[in-house]
């Protein structure tokens, strides 16, 4: 099965309030926007994924994604939040391919794998809707909707305990910690780090960081 992902993204000026523990308000634009590079450049390597829409309305953040090979979908005139975001861009995709599956994924997982993304995607095609818990396991960081079945987004804090409430099955397979690491503080990114993050966070984080960069994603 052959996925098209979803990916929210706020006006970089106000996205990752909660990292100022890590970096200063005048870099955390910067940063937000690597993560969402080496989030969507992993996301577009993964054979299972036909395709990326990223909602957003920040004009860098959709010129530079734009160039990467993501579609860019502004928000719904009516704005509504994360999960109007996701919801308007799962009906733009699927106005243009009825019967197909969609997927949303946060635009925060820098060290994002494609092997590791098309395990979730394989282990989601089993289920009509599913999601993956964030490394915390709290939140979600990627809701499916096989071909035929709606999205229905509830995204936001305790996000994993709802997806489960609506039905959703939560998907665990082994070796997908690059899929829920999601980074929100300065612990997580330092965790992405771990991991091994792409080339954008890579750059940015050894100017933040003063144990300086590890080694880049393989
Ligand atoms: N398109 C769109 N994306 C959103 C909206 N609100 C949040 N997002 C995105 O959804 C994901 C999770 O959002 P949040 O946790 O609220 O924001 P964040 O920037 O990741 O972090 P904080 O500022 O620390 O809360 C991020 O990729 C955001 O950019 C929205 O209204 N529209
Ligand atoms: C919106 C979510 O992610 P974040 O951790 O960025 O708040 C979520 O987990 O539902």
């Amino acid at each position: 099965m052959h996925w098209t992902l979803v990916i929210p993204l706020k006006p970089l000026a106000r996205a990752k309030s909660r990292l100022s523990d890590a970096a200063s308000d005048g870099l955390r634009p910067g940063l937000a926007l690597a993560f969402a590079q080496d989030t969507v450049a992993a996301a577009l390597a993964c054979p299972a994924v036909r395709g990326v829409a990223v909602v957003t309305d920040d004009a860098l953040a959709g010129r530079e994604l734009g160039a990467l090979g993501a579609r860019v979908v502004p928000e719904a005139p009516s704005g509504g939040g994360l999960n109007a975001a996701l919801a308007h861009g799962a009906s733009v995709v699927r106005r243009a391919r009825p019967d197909g599956a969609v997927a949303a994924l946060n635009a925060d997982l820098p060290a994002l794998r494609p092997a590791e993304l098309a395990r979730v995607l394989e282990a989601a095609a089993e289920f009509p809707r599913s999601f993956l818990p964030d490394a915390a396991g709290i939140g979600t960081t990627l809701l499916a909707a096989s071909p035929g079945r709606e999205l229905r987004p509830e995204f936001g804090v305790d996000s994993r305990a709802r997806h489960a409430a609506s039905g959703a099955v939560e998907l665990l397979p082994a070796d997908v910690d690059s899929v829920r690491q999601d980074v929100d503080t300065g612990a997580d990114l330092r965790a992405a780090l771990s991991l091994g993050v792409g080339p954008r966070t890579a750059a940015l984080a050894a100017l933040l960081l003063p144990a300086g960069p590890r080694p880049l994603r393989r």
